[in-house]
C-alpha cells in the first residue's frame, strides 16, 4: 500500500514510564496502520495501553515519559501531492512543528470533556482559538463564523445564542459535541476518539457516533476509535487493533476479528462484551483473573497466565507477529507454521 492509501504508518512504538526512579514499559513494539478514510479501532481492557499508544503519537505524554519508535509516519495528502511527517524525530513535543501538525492535519477527542474544557471561557472562543491559531491574520468575526457554521454542522441548537455561553451551561452531549467542533475546527485529516462516548448515555452515544461517521463519510476523514464498545467497533470499524498489556496482539480486518478471531484473548474479550444483545440463555462470560501490574510482567506472552490454552513454551520468550492471513496478524504461538511479521 502507498501513502496515498495509508495516513499514519506506526512502526515499533515503544513508551516507558519513569515513576520512583524505576523504568515501567507500558507501550512494546506496536506497529499498526490507519487506511486515509477509514476507521481503525483500537479495543482492549482498562490499562492495556490504548491511550498512552496515541498520547505518544501525538505527543501529549509529559516529562516522565520516553517515547521511541522506528516510524511514526503521518501521510499529509494536499491537492493530490503525498509530505511525509515522521513524528518520532521531532525533538519537541510542543514545538511549532508538532503544533502545526495538531489542528490542520491530526486531532484528538478526550474521553471526558470536562478535563477538555476551560470552565472559565465561553465556549465560542475556546473553539476558535485553535483557528485563530492556525490562521495568522484571521479576523475575529471571520473566526465566529466558522465557529457557528461547525456548531450547526455538529447540531448544537441556537448557535448564536450556544456561542457565547461558559461549559456549565451545557449538558453533557453538548459539551461533548463542543470538544468534537475544537477538534475539527481546523478541519483535520485524521481524527483520534478516545472512547469519545463513555461519559454519556446510551442514546446521545448513538447521536455523537452518528455525526462522526457522517463526516467521516462526507469529507472523507480517517478515524482511530479508541472503545471499550464492540458494538461501536461492529457499526464503525474497518479495521481492529486488540491491544494487551502495551502490545497489539491481533489486527485484521472487521471480518478477520468478528469472522475469524484467532487470539485466544479476542475470543475472551469477545466472549466479555455483548455485541449486539444477548442470544436467549446465552451467559456473558468474564475473562478470568486480572490484567497484571505493568511491573510485575515476567518474560513470555503477557496473557499465558489468564490463557485457556496456554503453553509451556509461551512463558519461555517475547511472542512474534504471525501473519495468518493477507493483513491479519496474531501474536500466538498456536500460528508460529505462518510467517513472522515482526
Ligand atoms: N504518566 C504516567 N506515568 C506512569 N504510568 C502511566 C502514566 N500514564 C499511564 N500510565 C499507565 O499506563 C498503563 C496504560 O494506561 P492507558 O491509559 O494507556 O490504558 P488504556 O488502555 O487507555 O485504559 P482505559 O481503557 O482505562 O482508558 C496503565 O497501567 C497506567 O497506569
Amino acid at each position: 500500500m502507498d501513502n496515498k492509501e495509508i495516513i499514519l504508518n506506526v512502526e515499533k512504538l515503544n513508551t516507558t514510564f519513569i515513576s520512583d526512579r524505576k523504568e515501567i514499559k507500558i507501550v512494546k513494539d506496536v506497529s499498526f496502520q490507519v487506511r486515509r478514510g477509514k476507521t481503525l479501532a483500537v479495543v482492549g481492557e482498562s490499562g492495556c495501553g490504548k491511550s498512552v499508544t496515541m498520547n505518544s503519537i501525538m505527543r501529549f505524554t509529559g516529562k516522565n515519559a520516553i517515547v521511541k519508535a522506528e516510524n511514526i509516519q503521518y501521510n499529509a495528502l494536499r491537492d493530490g501531492k503525498v509530505t511525509e511527517y515522521h513524528l518520532e524525530s521531532i525533538k519537541e513535543p510542543n514545538g511549532p512543528e508538532m503544533r502545526a501538525l495538531r489542528g490542520p492535519d491530526m486531532s484528538m477527542v478526550f474521553q471526558d470533556p470536562m478535563s477538555s474544557l476551560n470552565p472559565v471561557y465561553k465556549v465560542g472562543d475556546q473553539v476558535a482559538e485553535g483557528l485563530l491559531q492556525h490562521n495568522k491574520g484571521m479576523k475575529k468575526d471571520e473566526a465566529r463564523k466558522l465557529v457557528l457554521e461547525m456548531f450547526r454542522k455538529l447540531g448544537i441548537p441556537d448557535p448564536e445564542e450556544r456561542i457565547d455561553c461558559y461549559p456549565h451551561q451545557f449538558s453533557g452531549g453538548m459539551k461533548q459535541r463542543v470538544v468534537i467542533a475544537i477538534a475539527m475546527i481546523c478541519n483535520p485529516e485524521l481524527i483520534i476518539c478516545d472512547e469519545p462516548t463513555t461519559a454519556l448515555d446510551v442514546t446521545i452515544q448513538a447521536q455523537i457516533m452518528d455525526l462522526l461517521k457522517e463526516l467521516q463519510l462526507k469529507e472523507g476523514k480517517s478515524i482511530i476509535l479508541i472503545t471499550h464498545n464492540m458494538g461501536l467497533v461492529a457499526e464503525m470499524a474497518d479495521e481492529v487493533c486488540v491491544m494487551y498489556m502495551g502490545r497489539v496482539v491481533e489486527f485484521g480486518s472487521l471480518e478477520d476479528l468478528f469472522d475469524r478471531t484467532s487470539h485466544p484473548y479476542t475470543r475472551a474479550l469477545l466472549r466479555s462484551v455483548p455485541v449486539l444483545g444477548l442470544a436467549d440463555g446465552q451467559k456473558l462470560e468474564t475473562i478470568p483473573g486480572a490484567t497484571p501490574n505493568p511491573a510485575d510482567l515476567k518474560g513470555g506472552c503477557e496473557f499465558a497466565d489468564r490463557c485457556s490454552e496456554c503453553m509451556d513454551r509461551c512463558r519461555e520468550k517475547t511472542i512474534p507477529m504471525f501473519e495468518i492471513a493477507p493483513g491479519h496478524r496474531v501474536r500466538c504461538l498456536k500460528f508460529d507454521s505462518y510467517p513472522e511479521v515482526d
